[in-house]
């Protein structure tokens, strides 16, 4: 791969990277980059995205639109494309990728294979043999009914194309069928009307794996693991996160494996963001981001460089360091109303919770579950980093001007 050389932004010798989507993730990516030096352009589909406040530039255009995607993009001339959500037209990434001047993070088919459940699953588990729950597709309320009957019950259906936990429900039986199907399709992004049935991992925990894969120093890449990040879920969604999560050296080293196979199958330079659900010594593959993840927030806490600025050396061909500094957590703040412009009160006391911090979006429309800030803590271990990042976090209100 090409080694990319850092010049000075807004003049002839920038090094320029366009973000794909600038929510909070983009946001710390762009501001990582920006330290070392990079030009950035932040895109989304709405103004004054999170990211869109931080970047040299910014552009509200429709990501799944691949015309205005590659005007854009050719009006941009980036070096490097930094997809950071999955409703991208990828399509047109792939073919732009080819063309041989720009480069996708971490790869155009990487990006295009976890836009849709069905190409990462059907990868990791009937390519790659990777042990996942089992899973059937479905495009029909009646192909939906008959899939749930193989599978069995409990089981999880999600459109195929959401994140999350949009339109995802547990269904514990054949007459809650229905109402799955009509929540899936109203949560789906892009592709209306298919889903995968999953069958339900009574896990005892889940973590995400982060791994980075960057230029090692004679050429060619290696792979780098932070310590894995444990966390809690609430219909789909990350409620609260830490680092490190206490495993079994075994279940640890499963871990590794699957996300070394998987990342390594994905290719490209970049953190992935692998999702793991452990019981006892037991792994199973669930999805990959390939991209920072939003449990990885704990990061900002955690380690000596978090997974953003990991991110941003990786996809520079710079060294990366994966150390973690000290045990912490993350607890995200909601928008609890729907509104445009809304404050925040409380946040001193927040900040007043030993060894906390807090990480305020700037979205510019808060909805009731909309994640618009996360409190961070430490801790002499990551029992009392929750707590206290948990207690920052309700210190945070809410309020309409
Ligand atoms: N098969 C399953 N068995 C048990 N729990 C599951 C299963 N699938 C999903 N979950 C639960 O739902 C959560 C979200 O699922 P998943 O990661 O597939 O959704 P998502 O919409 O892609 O979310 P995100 O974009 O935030 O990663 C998981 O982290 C897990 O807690
Ligand atoms: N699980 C994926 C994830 O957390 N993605 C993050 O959320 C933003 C969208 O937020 P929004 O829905 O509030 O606009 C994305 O832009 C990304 O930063
Ligand atoms: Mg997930």
């Amino acid at each position: 791969m090409k080694k990319l050389t850092i010049g000075t932004p807004l003049s002839s010798s920038a090094t320029k990277v366009m973000l794909l989507g600038s929510g909070e993730l983009g946001k710390e990516v762009i501001i990582a980059l920006q330290r070392l030096g990079v030009e950035v352009i932040a895109v989304d589909r709405y103004e004054n995205a999170p990211g869109h406040q931080v970047a040299h530039r910014a552009h509200v255009i429709n990501m799944a639109d691949g015309a205005a995607l590659r005007a854009l993009i050719e009006k941009e001339k980036p070096d490097v494309i930094v997809p950071e959500i999955e409703a991208i037209a990828t399509e047109m990434l792939v073919q732009i990728e080819k063309e041989g001047v720009v480069r996708v993070i971490p790869t155009a088919r990487a990006a295009q294979l976890t836009m849709n459940r069905e190409g990462i699953r059907r990868l990791a588990a009937e390519t790659l043999q990777l042990p996942t729950s089992p899973y059937k597709f479905a495009d029909s309320l009646e192909d939906l009914r008959a899939a749930t009957e193989v599978i069995g019950y409990p089981c999880i259906i999600k459109p195929v194309m959401s994140s999350s936990g949009k339109g995802q429900s547990k269904v514990d039986d054949a007459s809650e069928v229905k109402a799955a199907w009509d929540y899936a399709a109203s949560g789906s992004r892009v592709n209306q009307g298919r889903v995968i049935v999953e069958g339900f991992i009574d896990f005892d925990y889940e973590i995400t794996q982060l791994t980075v894969r960057a230029i090692r120093e004679n050429g060619g890449t290696e792979t780098h693991f932070c310590d894995p990040i444990g966390h809690v879920q609430v219909h789909g969604d990350y409620v609260e996160s830490w680092q490190p999560m206490a495993m079994s050296s075994l279940a640890l080293q499963r871990s590794r494996d699957i996300a070394k196979k998987v990342t390594e199958e994905l290719g490209g330079l970049g953190i992935f963001g692998v999702e793991l659900f452990v019981k006892g010594d037991q792994v199973w593959f669930s999805e990959v981001s390939p991209r920072p993840h939003d449990t990885g927030m704990v990061t900002m806490c955690t380690q000596r460089f978090n997974e953003f600025e990991l991110h941003a050396r990786a996809i520079l061909g710079l060294p990366v360091d994966t150390t973690l500094r000290a045990p912490g957590a993350s607890a995200v703040i909601y928008g609890q109303m729907d509104e445009r412009g809304i404050a925040f009160a409380g946040v001193a006391e927040a900040l007043r919770v030993p060894e906390s911090d807090i990480r305020l979006f700037g979205k510019p429309e808060a909805f009731k579950k909309r994640r618009m800030g996360v409190a961070l803590a430490n801790g002499k271990d990551t029992d009392e980093a929750r707590t206290r990042a948990k207690l920052a976090a309700s210190k945070v209100i809410p309020v309409k001007v």
